[in-house]
């Protein structure tokens, strides 16, 4: 395909996206009516797409139109890219500009600047003060792709040149201590030997640091009471190198945890119903995601002031829940993936409130930026 006939793949898209269809069912339903389209095609209409997802409100007013069309014409704007340059007319490149079109589109102002919906940019202000724009405008652009180096396979150095062998660049990431960068061939990584036999695993460097500050001792009692796809369960594997228990409510979100611990060599225990108690319960609560939109941006735009209330009940809820399941000198962990104050901060508050005889420990919170997503982690003690 084109650079122009992706533009107008992308565009097409967008079309379905903005009339309520999810992005990956919009992407897949395209994928399979489109055979001829190899897979840089298809990578670089993803691109788009996610793209535009980010920059959802600013592309529009920038393209001067909500139709996928307008938000192309607005994002090939904002990367300083002359849309006539794709929009041609030739065959299945988008129509030429309309005089209308070129007319259209100005500067975005305000939450549409920020990419954010209006009651969110007001939240992200009340929130993060003066970090509030640095905050959204790192949610308007791509991730960093980023790896955990598994200690129990091997070193740090070692995967590094593993990788490079295969043609995949890392850098050491600052923020966790066996996180890389990836800075060249990411979509490689997959099919990578040393992705496929569990030296690395992808994992955000945030998450990664969030692990690394949990005080974990080997032979430590542990259960993951939200573990979902398993991502810090490996991890904590890997640090304590022993067993971790792991709970989800959604046990079909567990699905992948066995096949997960048996390439990374780790000892994952899925415990339907935890008993008894831990010496440390970690509660990766489901949250709103603001802290990682820029890899999922549906939800900034689908996330309602209800949706949150409810998010809110329910971290309530596992923390009263968790807590129970700590033992005499135990902790109890609690950590999103988000920057909003009310499922961080305010919600530990709420819980230390109901629940005197606990006390706060280490806190720990990151803003999405180029080492990695957005999270918060708060340890608690009971006295
Ligand atoms: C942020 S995700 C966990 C991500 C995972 N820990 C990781 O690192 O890959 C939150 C998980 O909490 C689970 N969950 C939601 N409500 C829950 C509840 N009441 N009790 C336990 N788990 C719950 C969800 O099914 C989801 O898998």
């Amino acid at each position: 395909m084109t650079p122009a006939a992706r533009v107008q793949a992308a565009i097409e898209c967008l079309d379905r996206i903005a009339s309520g269809a999810a992005a990956e069912q919009v992407l897949t339903d395209w994928g399979r009516r489109s055979r001829y389209a190899g897979s840089k095609d298809r990578a670089a209409v993803r691109d788009h797409v996610f793209d535009a997802l980010r920059q959802w409100r600013s592309s529009a007013v920038l393209g001067g139109s909500e139709s996928g069309r307008g938000r192309m014409i607005g994002l090939l704007r904002a990367s300083g890219i002359d849309p006539e340059t794709l929009f041609t007319g030739e065959r299945f490149a988008p129509e030429p500009l309309s005089d209308a079109e070129r007319a259209a589109g100005a500067a975005p102002e305000g939450a549409a600047a920020w990419d954010l919906p209006d009651w969110l940019a007001r939240r992200f202000t009340d929130d993060l003060g003066d970090e509030a724009e640095t905050a959204a405008q790192a949610l308007r652009h791509r991730a960093p792709v980023t790896l955990r180096v598994n200690r129990l396979k091997t070193t740090l150095e070692a995967a590094r040149a593993d990788l490079s062998a295969e043609g995949i660049e890392t850098e050491p990431n600052p923020r966790a201590p066996l996180a890389l960068t990836v800075t060249s061939n990411p979509r490689r990584v997959a099919q990578s030997a040393a992705y496929q036999d569990g030296r690395v695993e992808l994992q955000d460097a945030s998450s990664q640091a969030i692990v690394a500050a949990l005080p974990l001792k080997p032979g430590a009692r542990v259960l993951d009471y939200c573990a979902g796809g398993g991502g810090k369960a490996l991890a904590m594997a890997a640090e304590t190198g022993g067993r971790i228990d792991c709970h989800d409510a959604a046990p079909r979100r567990m699905a992948d945890l066995p096949a997960r611990a048996a390439r990374a060599g780790a000892d994952l225990r899925i415990v339907p119903a935890p008993e008894g108690t831990y010496d440390l319960v970690l509660c990766d609560a489901p949250c709103s995601g603001s802290g990682t939109w820029r890899r999922a941006p549906e939800a900034k735009w689908r996330l309602s002031p209800g949706d949150l209330d409810d998010l809110l009940t329910v971290q309530a809820e596992i923390l009263d829940r968790a807590a129970t399941l700590v033992g005499p000198g135990g902790a109890l962990a609690y950590a999103t993936c988000s920057i909003l104050s009310a499922e961080n901060s305010s919600q530990i508050k709420s819980f230390l409130d109901r629940n005197p005889k606990w006390e706060r420990g280490d806190e720990l919170r990151f803003l999405p930026d180029h080492a990695g997503d957005g999270f918060y982690l708060c340890v608690l003690f009971c006295r």
